[in-house]
């Protein structure tokens, strides 16, 4: 596939006198693994909150599989085909893990995820979504813990539990705020071999934004580095290993 999923087009955020992003232009091509990059504060979080319309841009255009993000309301965002995670982990600690990702469905499905848990009878939907969401957690290798809270499980095992919560409603694109984070070094080889198979074996597009730079290299299709709130330069992670641009916004000009 080959085709362009997202494109941010000029977009522009401010926040009182600071623009957080200015002019951010940039395409996630269907089936790819895209990474944001750049220094602290270079607008990444942003841009992330923009597609997700968390904050609204001033200016500019974000299209999604054809459609015009800024134009549609909140509400026909949901089933529109966008998950995420988030930078710290938002589950639900006295839950079991089962229950969790029954909520990213629930998002989705008609049954009302409280009445579900204040244990009214179940209906067919309801049965149909606690399968999916072991089917899920089965893939992601966690499905032996489904019973258990999440409160006190690894937290190697949390992240894969909330990837499974953010592929239950079945998304196209995912987007992943630092999948990397706090995670042991074996731990982010074996996200980074999970990542390529939703891309290769569940035909997803990922966008992701990481400071964790040997696993942004090794695994993204392309690259897009932003500075100060704007486009820096972008490219194959190939292109973009000896980028002056990037090494200057990273480690400052060589006196
Ligand atoms: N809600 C907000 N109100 C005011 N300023 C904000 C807000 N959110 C972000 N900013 C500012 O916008 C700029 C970009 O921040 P953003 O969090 O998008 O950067 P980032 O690249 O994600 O950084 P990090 O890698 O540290 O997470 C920063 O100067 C930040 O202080």
């Amino acid at each position: 596939m080959t085709n362009d999923l997202l494109s941010l087009d000029n977009v522009t955020v401010r926040f009182g006198g600071v623009a957080a992003l200015d002019k951010v232009s940039f395409t996630v091509r269907g089936g790819q693994v895209a990474a944001l990059i750049g220094p602290n504060g270079a607008g990444k979080t942003t841009a992330f909150n923009a597609i997700s319309r968390l904050v609204r841009p001033a200016e500019g255009r974000i299209h999604f599989d054809g459609k015009d993000l800024l134009r549609l309301d909140a509400a026909a965002l949901s089933g529109l085909g966008i998950a995420r995670t988030f930078q710290n982990l938002a589950l639900w600690p006295g839950m079991t893990v089962l229950e969790n990702v029954m909520v990213g469905g629930h998002a989705r499905g008609r049954v009302g995820f409280v009445t579900s848990l204040l244990g009214r009878p179940a209906r067919r939907e309801d049965g149909e979504l606690r399968a999916r969401a072991y089917a899920m957690l089965d893939w992601f290798g966690v499905s032996d813990v489904a019973h258990r809270e999440c409160k006190g499980l690894p937290f190697g095992t949390l992240k894969r539990v909330e990837l499974a919560r953010a592929l239950i409603s079945d998304p196209t694109l995912l987007l992943l705020d630092e999948p990397a984070g706090g995670l042991a070094h074996g731990d982010v080889r074996e996200l980074g071999e999970l990542l390529l198979r939703l891309r290769d074996e569940r035909d997803m597009t990922l966008l992701l934004v990481e400071h964790h730079m040997q696993f942004v290299m090794g695994i993204s299709d392309y690259v897009v580095a932003l500075d100060f709130g704007r486009n820096l330069v972008a490219g194959t992670p190939a292109e973009l290993r000896d980028s002056p641009e990037l090494v200057e916004a990273y480690l400052g000009t060589p006196a």
